[in-house]
């Protein structure tokens, strides 16, 4: 076997050991997503892998305008007008945003996969409880920031009609597109929700099994298992979790029954499609992954495993991630001074927040268009314009005519500020 620098993973080893039954290379690798990033699953870690396949293969990733903050002015459904002009025929799409097929048709090419991920709902319940606390007011109100006490009588405290109020109930079904507060006893709605998910994506995405997770995305799109590799991103420390004690996690299925739904029926689905592609070799590459993970680990962090650090203690500020509030840390990682540049350069994205990253794609792509703009011949540039004017209005219309929750009122403007909630 070849030992590749950086953890990575020679295409011969996942052909002879893995799930391959093609030879490396015998496909083109995919490269149109709409990657939905739900809240509170391992989304972040999962962007932060299609970022960096973006960047490799050059590739062109939706950004959302500066009026959406870093994301698709969530909670608004999702608009073309939302997507930064210098991004547009995009490639990827990954930002956070809720849902809107129809709309995201309108930018994406023909041929797009549709990719989400899911997690069970009694730990992202508590997860969203606590990374919320400060912002979303169904969780303000209860007393001593109690999840027994919400739990207890979650209509006490929730206002469907509230800007943050998706935190607080069916959150992935929000996400999805869906009506998070249809009656709870509609059972019929949960299944037709269901189904309609299922027409779009592709894969659903576990979050208790992410590994797994992208051993079926890999052979979804042909990557290799490199185009995988990845370091956990946006943990909570111990101390800011909360336990459940024993009958929460019924209380929270009950209380977010769609999503607990959602996940039961997609988790049903999710090892069906791993048994097709065979649990042994799944599991050889899960292997071949992990392995491959613990040499870009030594080879970026020194020789070590990286250890987590809160945000203050890191020092290159564009890799603190972003804190919701006082109680609770959610922390990054530093790179160690004493490794090669070229290490620095290739390591530093894998561990880079999402807001930073964020930014510097836009930074990025905007100088690109920019560059290609100013080369196109006259005819062609006119063209490409009135294209843009008759299929997407201008970005200030978003701040114009769209009045809506987002902008200002949702949590968070993307900067780093302990008081200041996650950006729309
Ligand atoms: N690879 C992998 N596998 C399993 N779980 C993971 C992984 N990467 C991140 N995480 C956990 O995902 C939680 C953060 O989710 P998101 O990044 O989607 O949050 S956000 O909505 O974008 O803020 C957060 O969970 P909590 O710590 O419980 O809050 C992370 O610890």
């Amino acid at each position: 076997w070849r030992l590749c620098p950086y953890g990575r993973v020679s295409n011969m080893e996942a052909f002879h050991f893995g799930c391959s039954h093609q030879s490396p290379g015998a496909k083109p690798k995919h490269t149109n997503i709409v990657f939905l990033k739900t809240h509170k699953t391992a989304s972040t870690t999962m962007q932060n892998i299609l970022f960096r396949f973006a960047e490799l293969n050059n590739l062109t990733v939706a950004m959302p305008v500066q009026a959406c903050g870093h994301q698709f002015c969530y909670p608004r459904s999702f608009s073309s007008h939302f997507v930064h002009l210098h991004t547009l025929r995009p490639n990827l799409i990954t930002n956070h945003m809720r849902f809107n097929k129809t709309a995201l048709q309108r930018v994406m090419p023909n041929d797009t996969i549709y990719i989400t991920i899911l997690r069970e709902p009694a730990s992202m319940f508590e997860s969203l409880f606590t990374y919320y606390s400060r912002h979303c007011m169904s969780f303000r109100r209860v007393p001593n920031g109690s999840l027994e006490a919400f739990l207890a009588e979650p209509l006490r405290y929730y206002r469907p009609q509230e800007i943050e109020s998706m935190y607080a109930r069916n959150t992935l079904t929000f996400d999805l597109g869906g009506d998070k507060d249809n009656s709870i006893k509609d059972l019929a709605y949960a299944q037709n929700f269901v189904a309609d998910v299922e027409k779009v994506f592709s894969l659903v995405m576990i979050s208790e099994y992410f590994d797994e997770s992208l051993i079926l995305l890999r052979h979804l799109l042909s990557w290799d298992l490199e185009d995988i590799l990845y370091v956990k991103l946006n943990m909570r420390t111990e101390s800011s979790k909360k336990r459940l004690s024993p009958g929460l996690p019924e209380k929270i299925r009950a209380w977010n029954s769609i999503d607990a739904y959602l996940y039961d029926y997609f988790n049903t689905s999710f090892w069906d499609k791993l048994s097709d592609l065979g649990l042994d070799c799944v599991a050889k590459e899960v292997q071949l992954l992990r392995q491959a993970q613990e040499r870009l680990m030594r080879s970026c962090f020194g020789g070590k495993m990286p250890l987590p650090r809160p945000a203050a203690e890191i020092k290159n500020k564009d890799l603190r991630p972003w804190q919701p509030s006082d109680k609770v840390d959610i922390v990054g990682y530093d790179l160690p001074v004493n490794i090669s540049r070229e290490a620095q350069e290739h390591c530093l994205k894998y561990i880079m927040p999402e807001i930073s990253y964020t930014r510097i794609l836009l930074h990025s792509q905007s100088l690109q268009h920019r560059r290609s703009y100013q080369n196109r011949p006259v005819q062609k540039s006119h063209t490409l314009q009135q294209h843009i004017r008759t299929t997407l209005p201008r970005h200030s219309q978003v701040h114009r005519s769209q009045p809506g929750p987002s902008v200002g009122q949702s949590p968070g403007s993307g900067t780093e500020s302990k008081s200041t909630p996650k950006q729309s």
